[in-house]
């Protein structure tokens, strides 16, 4: 028996259709949806990635905008715009493409978006509200990841779930929601011993450690579901997951491949939270 394949961008488009209703709902009332993309640096990876979360807003039909910057802009720039764009009533969505260039304070920067705007649920005040179980936006890979699990009808409750990951992106939020859906959760990461005895008894197991294959058969529970959330490059210019996809599939219940799997996901959520925002700023 081979796993189920939890198809990311079918469940993408089906979400992108109900939000196609919602933002004319909306234009209707003469508010049209907008995300502001801010760039710092040439990084060709991180220009892919902003320009499909523009891509994604044209064809949704939110308005977008995309600011580039030189590496080496001074951070006050980047602030001043970020003030700019807190106050244009245009913009409903705030978006700083990480990882800044190193003489940036990216929490000072991140802090400086209006939390109201922090469509990416990484400003202080939305973590908190995650965490008091009252989340105003959820980090959009975590917030996919759980859209996978509704999707599959996956029952978190009294589940052990396992974490391998403790990144303020993806591990934190994700093991918090996990815990508020019910689940046991253990979160595992480079300093855990024997990671293998805890995925071992994961009937949920969410892989955000940024390494390559890192997931193998021998360490997954017959019938677990399995959430790959690496991208990782290949020398050969391929994507991969943290999960040996070939592997895991043979013992998984069910699992997500990369690419088309949580990638295609966390665009969808931004495009929710951006959603969000502007229905917020509407009434
Ligand atoms: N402030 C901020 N928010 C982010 O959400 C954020 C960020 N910074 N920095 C970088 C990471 C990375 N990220 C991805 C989103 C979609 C795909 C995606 O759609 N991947 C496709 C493949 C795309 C390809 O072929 O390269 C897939 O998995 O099928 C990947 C990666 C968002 N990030």
């Amino acid at each position: 028996m081979t796993a189920t394949i939890l198809d990311g961008n079918a469940l993408a488009q089906k979400l992108r259709a109900d939000f196609k209703t919602r933002a004319e709902a909306l234009a209707a009332k003469g508010t049209r949806p907008g995300l502001a993309v801010i760039l710092v640096g040439e990084d060709p990876a991180s220009a892919v990635y902003v320009r499909n979360k523009v891509a994604a807003c044209e064809k949704a039909s939110f308005h977008s905008e995309k600011i580039v910057y030189p590496a080496d802009v001074a951070q006050d720039v980047v602030l001043r715009k970020i003030a700019e764009l807190n106050a244009d009533a245009k913009i409903h969505g705030i978006l700083v493409q990480l990882p800044l260039p190193k003489h940036f304070d990216s929490d000072l920067v991140l802090e400086a978006i209006a939390p109201e705007k922090d469509v990416d649920g990484f400003h202080a005040e939305n973590v908190g509200a995650l965490m008091q179980g009252q989340p105003r936006f959820i980090p959009c890979t975590p917030y996919g990841v759980t859209k996978f699990f509704e999707e599959a009808g996956v029952k978190l409750k009294g589940a052990e779930a396992v974490v391998i990951g403790r990144s303020n992106i993806v591990g934190k939020p994700m093991a918090m929601l996990l815990l508020q859906a019910g689940a046991t959760v253990t979160i595992c990461h480079s300093q855990t011993k024997d990671l293998a005895f805890h995925t071992k008894r994961a009937d949920v197991l969410v892989a955000a450690v940024g390494r390559p294959k890192f997931v193998t058969a021998d360490m997954v529970k017959p019938g677990a579901v399995v959430i790959d959330v690496g991208i990782n490059r290949l020398p050969d210019g391929k994507l991969c997951g943290d999960v040996d996809f070939d592997g895991v599939k043979e013992v998984a219940g069910a699992i997500t491949p990369v690419p088309g799997g949580v990638g295609p996901m966390t665009i969808t959520m931004l495009l929710a939270n951006t959603l969000e925002a502007a229905e917020r700023s509407a009434k």
